[in-house]
């Protein structure tokens, strides 16, 4: 049974910038979140309850229940092949063969490991996709102030760097002023200058926006700076909750406001590490 979504998921798969979810997807989305809570009490923006989805018979996702709160940065860790691309997608309304429920309240938007411009799109076009109104210049001029791409907006996406068209892949989620931003491996693929860039440009844009995340990454030094929690994904269910208890992220702050030398981080590493499976060298 599909009830239509009181959603806007843009950024997707199949179309960048104005994928939404369809009344026929049987995943059960429905809005407002209502009086849903998260974790800190804020109202949830993302509810998610018995989610399954399975490959050919093999069930990767067994039952997934999660719950973000507006604001919060969550990141998701898990082995590889453990399935959380595949519960992001989910998430976003872009797998049509799941079960389950989620309640979104407001919109989201997504941001992939490979920035999915058009090519034959100039950079501000792309941005623009899907939009409509007077202010759509005005926005898309914004957003990409907002990402240090002011000039580039007559650029075509092959002459941009990889960080740069990745940061126009966040400029066209953020001029959909998300809720929440699902976020899978989006500085996967960039060298470690730039992916350390990249991460502070998502820690100052959640200030300035307040939005959510939900953050999906093999780097768990990625995720104990950005985080406010850590969801572990293995079996196919969220199977163990971690607080980061190392300070707030603080994400107002000129330089991340933790750091891997404070005392607490490394023990929180080395136990997410072993979850992980990854040998102590
Ligand atoms: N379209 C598909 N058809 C068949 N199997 C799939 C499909 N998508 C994902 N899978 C399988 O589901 C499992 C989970 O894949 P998924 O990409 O979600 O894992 P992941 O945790 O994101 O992995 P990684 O960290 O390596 O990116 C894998 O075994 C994968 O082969």
């Amino acid at each position: 049974m599909a009830t239509r979504p009181a959603r806007d998921l843009t950024g997707g798969v199949d179309d960048p910038a104005g994928a939404t979810t369809g009344a026929e997807d049987p995943v059960r989305q429905t809005g407002p979140a209502g009086t849903a809570t998260g974790p800190a009490g804020a109202a949830a923006v993302l509810t998610a309850r018995a989610v399954r989805r399975a490959f050919d018979g093999r069930p990767v996702l067994a039952g997934v229940d999660l719950t973000i709160a507006a604001g919060e940065v969550v990141a998701l860790l898990g082995g590889s092949g453990s399935g959380k691309s595949t519960l992001l997608r989910v998430l976003a309304g872009l797998d049509a063969d799941a079960t389950g429920e989620t309640r979104l309240r407001g919109t989201a938007a997504v941001v992939f490991q490979e920035h999915r411009l058009l090519p034959w799109k100039r950079v501000g076009d792309n941005v623009a996709l899907g939009l409509t109104g007077p202010d759509v210049r005005a926005r898309v001029d914004r957003a990409l102030a907002e990402v240090g791409l002011a000039d580039r907006r007559r650029a075509w996406p092959a002459e941009l760097s990889g960080g740069q068209a990745q940061r126009v892949a966040v400029a066209r989620a953020l001029v959909r002023e998300p809720d929440l931003l699902l976020l899978d491996e989006p500085f996967g693929a960039l060298d470690a200058l730039t992916r350390l860039r990249m991460q502070s440009l998502l820690r100052r844009l959640r200030a300035e926006h307040g939005f959510a995340a939900l953050l999906v990454t093999h780097d768990v030094e990625e995720a104990l700076l950005l985080a406010d929690r850590i969801l572990l994904l293995d079996g196919g269910v969220i199977a163990e909750e971690i607080p980061v208890d190392l300070g707030p992220a603080d994400h107002r702050a000129e330089r991340p406001a933790r750091s891997p030398d404070q005392p607490g981080f490394g023990a929180l590493r080395r136990r997410l590490l072993d979850r992980l499976g990854v040998p102590a060298v």
